[in-house]
């Protein structure tokens, strides 16, 4: 059998994952986390490109990987057009709207272009995305704001919240398209999807948008405070753009993007610490009611999953709120290492066609 070398790579806001794999062996695996100190010096994404692609190539060299072997590049893919959920090829349009960021910033921007930059150096590898962040299935009446110029928009964890999607009904002896879900991505954004029938017909903007506060956004924010912010003449555009994402949520409150940190606090007996997290866990649950109420209750299943499930403090809260409304799915971590080196696959064995990014 031919074995195809894949890389894997997810820059996410408070991290950079990296795995290889010789088909679905794995053969490397490393989450290296981003303190928020690490990445304060960086004033926008873009500047954020050598150190990120850096640290992937000093992984590789380090775990001794032969690089050369390399036949495709996948990468988590960033904010470009709403798009169809699939797999995407790296080319022109694809990486100019991946350097614009042409709906916003945020870490997976850079995936697509890393991606792309590490295959052109080697002999025969080709780069492709995949679920980037922004796949569109929203119904129509979920677009729509009290401002027509502000529709709501389709941003979040695509790529995680459909893979575990596919988990749980694979192990429960379902399809993912038959069931009606909804999926809480809890990492330094948490995203809450209603996916009715393998469709996420509603979600927060998990980057600007609204939504429960997270490690480093602000969520959904009082609009009349935040246009009196905005024109107070204290802030720059971007200095506000950074309190929204980035410098919002916990790390405005304590100082940290890293649940886990806040979590040691809370243990430690920090009551400020305990509100702050409570309240996220509180928003959060009030949204998984909201997607409830989308799925009109017909609700098979609520999936938590991100690197916050892993705090037992965040599970057990979100669950007392919610768990009145269907059985409730815990999936640490993410599983998208897994799904992407599952899309390039199926795409290096002409399984599946990719698709073309106009
Ligand atoms: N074992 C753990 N316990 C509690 N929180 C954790 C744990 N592992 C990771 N986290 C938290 O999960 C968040 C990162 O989640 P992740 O899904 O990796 O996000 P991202 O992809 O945005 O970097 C951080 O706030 C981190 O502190
Ligand atoms: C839009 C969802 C992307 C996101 O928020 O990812 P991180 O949690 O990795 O920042």
């Amino acid at each position: 059998m031919e074995i195809f070398r894949v890389l894997v790579i997810n820059p996410g806001s408070t991290s950079t994952k990296i795995a290889v794999y010789d088909n679905e062996k794995s053969i490397f695996l490393k989450n290296i986390k981003h303190p928020a100190h690490e990445l304060e010096p960086f004033k926008t994404i873009a500047d954020q490109y050598e150190f990120r692609k850096e640290v992937i190539l000093n992984e590789l060299i380090n775990a001794d990987i032969d690089i050369e072997r390399i036949d495709g590049v996948m990468a988590r893919g960033g904010l470009v057009k709403p798009i169809s959920s699939g797999v995407y090829e790296v080319n022109e349009a694809l990486k100019r709207d991946l350097r614009i960021g042409i709906l916003g910033q945020h870490a997976s921007n850079l995936g697509g272009l890393i991606a792309d930059d590490i295959a052109k150096s080697l002999p025969h590898a080709r780069a492709f995305i995949a679920d980037p962040v922004v796949v569109d299935e929203l119904e129509e009446v979920a677009r729509i704001t009290g401002c027509p110029s502000m529709p709501r928009r389709s941003i979040f964890h695509a790529l995680n919240q459909k893979a575990v999607g596919r988990l749980f009904a694979r192990t429960r002896g379902f399809v993912y398209e038959e069931l009606n879900l909804i999926v809480a991505h809890m990492g330094g954004g948490v995203s809450i999807g209603a996916h009715r029938q393998g469709k996420v017909i509603d979600v927060n903007n998990a980057i600007d948008g609204y939504g429960p506060f997270s490690p480093e956004r602000a969520g959904t924010l009082p609009s009349g405070a935040l246009v009196d912010a905005c024109f107070s003449g204290k802030y720059t555009y971007d200095e506000m753009k950074k309190i929204v994402t980035g410098n919002g949520g916990l790390v405005a409150h304590l100082g940290t993007n890293q649940a886990y940190e806040v979590e040691k606090r809370v243990k430690a007996g920090d009551e400020h610490a305990k509100l702050i997290l409570s309240a996220m866990c509180y928003q959060i649950a009030k949204t998984i009611g909201g997607c409830a109420a989308v799925l009109k209750g017909k609700v098979n299943g609520i999936i938590l999953t991100g690197g916050i499930a892993h705090d037992n403090f965040v599970i057990n809260y979100i669950k007392e709120m919610v768990d009145f409304i269907a059985p409730v799915a815990v999936y640490p971590g993410e599983d998208e290492m897994t799904a992407l080196m599952q899309n390039g696959l199926m795409v290096l064995r002409n399984q599946v066609e990719c698709k073309v990014y106009a």
